[in-house]
């Protein structure tokens, strides 16, 4: 074992004698049935979530996050296993699961304070009662003054803000993000995540987070599930025991370094497998 490895902590459950899971994700697989033949996108997966506790899944391109996603979040069915939010199975989307995605959710036609409302309309909370939330999550999220805005004035890490806000206003109790700041700059994606730090800090809020940045994971997570190249399945968990509350000065410590080089060196190798299938699938077109 390296030095850095020495650093890292593999977690596969929560320690015992802390808080119950509030997410459980057991012994899932998905498959596909594709003309070419079926394709397990998961393989066996558990995982279990404290409430509280941040959580990001890591894996190369094709390893299967989406389709992780995709099942917490309830919008696709297990092939085999079953997923449970406080207890209850999930059997579709769940009010209990707020999910923000990769793509931009916004709706153009509505101001930004009516965007995070929408959701509280949908559930009949009166308007002012509306309102007064939204106000509170937008705060929250940094856009106080921007209230009367429309999407297409803000930036799109504005706007992803103010997706997180219309998920946050129904007080989820798990918080489920597919890459949300996958279009953004690194610099502004730095700063993106010290507002989520403290909104999750703030909220004490459960958090699954997909992505494919090592930097965010690192940043954000108190536990990293890294995954398998095809089939996607769990190869490690790694405990990231930097001290919160925490802010994006932490990126240039040492420890934060010695963390991503380690989950570097693991997707390393899962990274370089999806790399030659790609290429090995390209030359058999070619011929
Ligand atoms: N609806 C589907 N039908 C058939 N195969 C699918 C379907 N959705 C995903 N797959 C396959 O499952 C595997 C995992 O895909 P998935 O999109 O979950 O990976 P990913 O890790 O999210 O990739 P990326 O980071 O590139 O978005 C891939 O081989 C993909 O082609």
């Amino acid at each position: 074992m390296s030095g850095n490895q020495a650093n890292l902590k593999l977690q596969p459950e929560p320690a015992a004698g802390t808080a119950p899971a509030i997410l459980s994700v057991d012994d899932v697989v998905k498959r596909f049935e594709t003309p070419d033949g079926p394709v397990v996108a998961v393989d066996h997966m558990s995982l279990d979530v404290r409430q509280g506790e941040f959580v990001s899944v890591i894996g190369p391109s094709g390893c299967g996050k989406s389709t992780l996603f995709n099942l917490i979040g309830g919008l696709l069915s297990p092939t085999e296993g079953r997923i449970s939010i406080a207890g209850e199975e999930v059997r579709g989307p769940h009010p209990s699961i707020g999910m923000v995605f990769q793509e931009e959710s916004t709706f153009p036609w509505r101001s930004v304070e009516e965007n995070v409302a929408f959701s509280l309309e949908v559930q009949g909370v009166g308007k002012a009662e509306r309102l007064e939330r939204a106000r509170h999550f937008i705060a929250m999220v940094g856009l106080r003054g921007f209230e009367r805005r429309y999407p297409t004035e803000l930036s799109g890490g504005m706007r992803q803000r103010v997706a997180m806000a219309r998920t946050l206003a129904f007080e989820p109790k798990l918080l489920l993000m597919d890459e949300p700041f996958a279009a953004l700059d690194e610099q502004t994606r730095l700063l993106l995540g010290d507002k989520v730090l403290q909104i999750q800090q703030e909220l004490n809020q459960t958090v699954v987070l997909i992505t494919h940045n090592i930097t965010e994971a690192v940043q954000l997570s108190d536990r990293i599930l890294i995954m398998t190249y095809r089939p996607g399945r769990t190869k490690r968990f790694v405990e990231i025991k930097l001290p919160r509350p925490r802010t994006s000065e932490i990126v240039g410590s040492d420890a934060f370094g010695h963390y991503v080089a380690e989950i570097w060196n693991d997707l390393r190798e899962e990274a370089s497998k999806g790399m030659h299938d790609q290429e090995t699938m390209a030359e058999r077109r070619r011929r």
